[in-house]
Parts: C-alpha cells; structure tokens; sequence
C-alpha cells in the first residue's frame, strides 16, 4: 500500500451536461499535510469538486490524478488503494450503509477495514465516539434510530476508524446544531491534529473551518479566488469580494482575526 498518496486536480474543468462549473481547478493534497479548507458559496462548485475529486464526473479538460493516475479510470490494484487512502464522507454518506446496523457494529467494520488496510491504530470505539461528541452508550443504538446530526457524527466516526491518508470531509455537520458544532470543531482539530491523515474539509461554514483548518482555498464561480490562512484573507482589506461575503456571513470567526 501507498505511504504516500498524491491526490491533485491541474487545471480542472468538469460539470454537468451543458454546463462548466469548475474552471481551471488546481489542487495538491498530499498525505501528511495539514488540513486544508476548502470554503465557498452555495454554488460556487464545492461539491462537484469533491464528485470530481473522487472520480465521479470527468473532467472535461484537465485531469485529477491519484499517484499520477487519473482517478476515473484506474486500474484495478490502484482502484483498491485509492479507495483504502482515499476517503470521501459527505452530508447523506450513512444512507448507504445497512440502517439495521448498531453503531458499534458500523465503526466495528470501518476498523476491520482499517486493520485490512494495514491502518491500524490504536484508537478505540469509546474514542471515536467521544471524538465526534457522542456518549459511549450510543454504541448499542441501531442506525434507523439516530437523527440526521448524530448519524453524520457517526459518519465521520467511522471515516476516522479506517484511517486513510486522505479524508475528504464535504459539509460533515450540516445536521448538528450551531453550538455543537463548535465544540465538535475544538474536538475534532485535537484528534486531526494527532492522525496523520490529511484532512480536507469542504464547507460553506467559517466557524467550523476556521476551527479545524489553518489554510483554506475560497472557490466562487468553479475557480479558486483567494488561497492562503484564513486569518490573513480574513483580515486584507482588498479582499476579493467572496472572501468578503463570507466574512460578512460568519462575524464570530472573522471577529477572531481582528
Ligand atoms: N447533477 C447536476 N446536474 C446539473 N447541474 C448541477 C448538478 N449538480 C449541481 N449542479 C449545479 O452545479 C453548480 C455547483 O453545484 P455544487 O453542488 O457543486 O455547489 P456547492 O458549492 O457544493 O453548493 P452548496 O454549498 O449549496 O452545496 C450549481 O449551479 C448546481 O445547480
């Protein structure tokens, strides 16, 4: 297995039929490097570059590689490898697993899966549930019965079991609430910290990004605008005019720059 994944975009147009939405993407995620945000507005194309990311839309010009392999077409062996250091959670990432499932038994597999994979670690299950704010006897509870925020917690969980070198995280915590997302955000960038897994986080909330992510991309219109740590866009008075949308809509994170 890889010990060293290299994820990239180099000049990436992808979209819909008809239509460009990403246009001239480039993106280097590399394991071991810190986490990285990922921010924009609704629209902007975040989540298509996640799809695109991940291999599932082509790109229309440009390529994304996995180890200088495009990702839509690898070839078996790379597949498998991709899809062990490479992990993708998004908003609804729960509905594909058997609902039936407690949520031991669902972090249970993800960490067979890491063992699989040559990822283990030394994180128990009463770990990743505290990780992602949920108490230990939330463990005997079946999936069905969670609500949409406890099931993304569990979600991530369960991405932080198998432990790849990669994660790619597209809005984890769009159904827990405002003030729990917060101190989730203070948990989760002390266990980030700790696993050496490059975190990319793809989301249109500040708060949590400022959180959890020293360095940030700001995507508007399917091109990236403005790179760099969040405090320094945040705080240059020549912002580009997204960058300054979104300091407007998230005030507590912009305050903390100032
Ligand atoms: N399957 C699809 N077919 C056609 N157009 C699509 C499809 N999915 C998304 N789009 C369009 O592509 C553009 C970018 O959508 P995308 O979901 O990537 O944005 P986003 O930045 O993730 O937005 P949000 O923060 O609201 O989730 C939008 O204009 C959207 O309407």
């Amino acid at each position: 297995m890889a010990t060293h994944a290299v994820l990239r975009a180099d000049d990436l147009w992808a979209g819909y039929p008809g239509t460009h939405v990403l246009r001239g993407v480039n993106l280097e995620i590399r394991s071991g490097d810190a986490p990285l945000g990922i921010v924009g507005p609704s629209g902007a194309g975040k989540t298509t570059l996640v799809r695109a990311l991940h291999g599932q839309i082509r790109p229309v010009q440009g390529t994304v590689t996995f180890n200088d392999r495009p990702v839509h077409r690898l070839p078996r062996r790379e597949g498998k490898t991709f899809k062990a250091s490479v992990r993708f959670t998004s908003q609804d990432s729960l509905t594909v697993t058997d609902p039936r499932l407690t949520v031991a038994r669902s972090l249970g597999l993800a960490l067979g899966e890491a063992r699989k994979a040559g990822r283990t670690h030394a994180t128990s299950m009463g770990d990743l549930l505290d990780a992602v704010g949920l108490p230990a006897g939330f463990s005997t509870r079946r999936l069905v019965t969670l609500s949409g925020g406890e099931k993304q917690r569990v979600a991530l969980a369960a991405a932080l079991a198998t432990r790849p070198e990669i994660l790619v995280l597209d809005e984890p915590l769009t159904a827990v609430d405002p003030q729990s997302r917060v101190n989730l955000a203070r948990r989760l960038a002390g266990l980030l910290a700790e696993l050496d897994t490059a975190v990319v986080l793809v989301s249109h909330d500040l708060e949590l990004v400022e959180r959890t992510c020293r360095e940030v991309h700001v995507l508007s219109e399917g091109t990236f605008v403005a790179t760099g740590p969040l405090g320094e866009l945040l705080g240059d008075a020549e912002q580009h005019p997204t960058v300054r949308e979104l300091a407007e809509a998230a005030p507590l994170a912009a305050q903390r720059f100032r």
